[in-house]
């Protein structure tokens, strides 16, 4: 990057900048002390286990939920002095789905549009163009309790999308969702990214995540565990490999504990991190059998595992 790039990235205006963000249900935490940065077409990821905080977190961002301390900027504007103006350039898309059942679906897109005070014709006409984008023209007259959940999902992402936001935020867009109706969403998400509309999404699907996010955080109780693109997060804390083993023998677990390796045992399972696949695969496979000894690629959910732990969360 040369001087000039640098001095021009640094004086784009972020469309989120959360600084020292908490928020606390009495004596207890959920969000503890975070801050990130979003520039403008990104989409920005925020994964986490149960409870980790992800939901309380983005619904200060929208005004749903009052911090308790920090900071935050939306379009360079005060949340929560601003909320007004910052809610009208802004899509939501919540956990819930919280569509009107007994309305059907372009009664619910139209209804929504009434929130932001478009003029009727512009909203019909958006409505439309927005039930073709995810394919729903043609249920326009059904009522919302006749769609399947994947239809409803696509449904409250064009009502998200009513206002022509400049942000979209996303509660687990997916949740729920057959493989067929998640590809379909990606794809529709990917083409408002490519139109250079900032995204905000929390997932629990690895894989979503590593498709859609430029970046991302993990948080785990409250606050930051990492923060970067999905790649780099992978090559940083997992490696290129990972080896597993099922059942692993004394022999090697002796082996590998004598070798300057990252691994876990679990017990039933050995899983081994690092480059070098072929001459590490090589090594390890000859102290046990090869169909118990898989090499694969190293994924987000590795790091996720390896940094949130893999206990349940209650
Ligand atoms: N209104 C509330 N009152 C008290 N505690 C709350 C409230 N809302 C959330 N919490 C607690 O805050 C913590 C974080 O909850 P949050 O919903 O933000 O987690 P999450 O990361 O979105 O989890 P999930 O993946 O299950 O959606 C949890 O322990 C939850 O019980």
């Amino acid at each position: 990057m040369t001087s000039m790039d640098a001095r021009s990235s640094s004086s784009i205006q972020p469309i989120i900048e959360a600084k020292h963000l908490r928020k606390s249900f009495g004596s207890f935490t959920a969000v503890d002390d975070i801050s990130f940065t979003v520039p403008p077409g990104e989409c920005f990821g925020i994964l986490g286990p149960n409870g980790a905080g992800k939901t309380t977190a983005i619904r200060m961002l929208y005004g749903f939920s009052p911090m308790t301390g920090g900071t935050l900027r939306i379009f360079g504007l005060d949340v929560p002095k601003d909320i007004r103006s910052i809610k009208a350039r802004i899509g939501v898309c919540q956990q819930e789905n919280n569509l009107d059942p007994d309305l059907t679906v372009f009664q619910n897109m139209e209804i929504f549009a009434g929130y932001f005070n478009l003029p009727r014709m512009l909203s019909r006409e958006r409505a439309e163009s927005l039930l073709s984008f995810i394919a729903l023209s043609n249920r326009r007259n059904d009522k919302v309790i006749e769609l399947s959940g994947g239809m409803m999902r696509r449904l409250v992402l064009a009502r998200a999308l009513i206002n022509s936001p400049d942000l979209l935020i996303l509660d687990e867009p997916t949740t729920g969702l057959d493989p067929q109706s998640r590809h379909q969403v990606w794809q529709r998400l990917e083409e408002l990214k490519k139109s250079g509309l900032t995204i905000l999404l929390t997932t629990h699907y690895m894989d979503e995540a590593s498709w859609l996010c430029d970046r991302l955080i993990i948080m785990d109780h409250g606050r930051i565990l990492v923060e970067g693109p999905p790649a780099e997060l992978i090559r940083t804390h997992v490696g290129h490999d990972v080896i597993e083993v099922a059942e692993p023998a004394p022999a090697l677990l002796d082996f590998v504990a004598g070798m300057n390796l990252e691994y876990e045992n679990l017990g039933h399972r050995l899983i081994i991190y690092g480059n070098n696949r072929d001459v590490l695969y090589h090594e390890i496979s000859a102290h046990c059998s090869h169909e118990g000894c898989i090499l694969r690629m190293a994924t987000l959910e590795d790091v996720f595992l390896k940094l949130t732990g893999r206990e349940l969360r209650e």
